[in-house]
């Protein structure tokens, strides 16, 4: 079937000169579905499995869950073959397989981080398909890193995906910018993101681990 992609309006804000984060609200709308049954069909259809993150020194239990599909297995929605085809044609470039978060609730969260593991950061593509309760979204130039006083810990920008909506980071973004998903402020119900990833491979990769490697690469350290 054919995507429809060319009603639904890519919003593009610009982060500087190199980064920018493109929005497409109402997304799984556009494309002709509800984004309650993607939701139900998500959270029932995959194995979800307890993030880990190594700090200092140790495993620590992450508040989220995550799971993984690779190119080729049977998506438990047609909405995320869907969102891939129409990525990669808006975008002209290939993703790979999908990964996914839950968060099960407000309590659940994720800090501000850089997909590190991408390695190469000049030039990447990060793909969120985001059901669900709307949470805020906090981009954080990295120049603010250390401002844990400052409203947001530093963070400049919230996008703020809800219910069926895409966003896309894009450019230098996991080079200069952080990214992350804080509690709310008011309590929430569930939250999955669907995420697409692509890097160029231009440029110099990234060399040493980051707290998310071992999770990629090696649990042994
Ligand atoms: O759930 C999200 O919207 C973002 C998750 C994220 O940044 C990550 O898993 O690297
Ligand atoms: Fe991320």
């Amino acid at each position: 079937m054919a995507t429809p992609v060319a009603t639904i309006a890519f919003e593009r804000a610009q982060l500087d000169d190199a980064c920018w984060v493109d929005v497409a609200r109402g997304f799984v709308g556009g494309l002709g579905h509800d984004p309650s049954e993607v939701y139900a069909a998500v959270r029932d259809g995959i194995a979800w499995q307890q993030g880990r993150v190594f700090r200092y020194e140790r495993w620590i239990d992450e508040p989220r869950m995550g799971g993984m599909l690779r190119q080729g297995q049977q998506a438990p929605h047609i909405v995320l073959d869907e969102t891939r085809r129409a990525i990669e044609r808006h975008y002209g470039v290939g993703f790979g397989g999908c990964s996914f978060a839950y968060y099960r609730d407000h309590s659940d969260s994720m800090g501000l981080h850089r997909d590190r593991d991408m390695r190469w950061l000049d030039d990447t593509l990060i793909a969120l398909l985001v059901l669900g309760d709307r949470r805020p979204f906090h981009l954080r130039p990295r120049a603010n890193r250390y401002d844990h006083d400052a409203p947001h810990r530093g963070a400049t920008v919230d996008v703020a995906p809800g219910h069926g909506d895409l966003i896309v980071m894009g450019g230098a973004c996991q080079d200069r910018w952080e990214h992350g998903v804080p509690r709310p402020a008011t309590p929430t119900g569930g939250r999955i993101s669907a995420q697409w990833r692509w890097t160029s491979r231009q440029g110099r990769p990234v060399v040493g681990a980051s707290y998310r490697a071992p999770r990629h690469f090696s649990r042994s350290r």
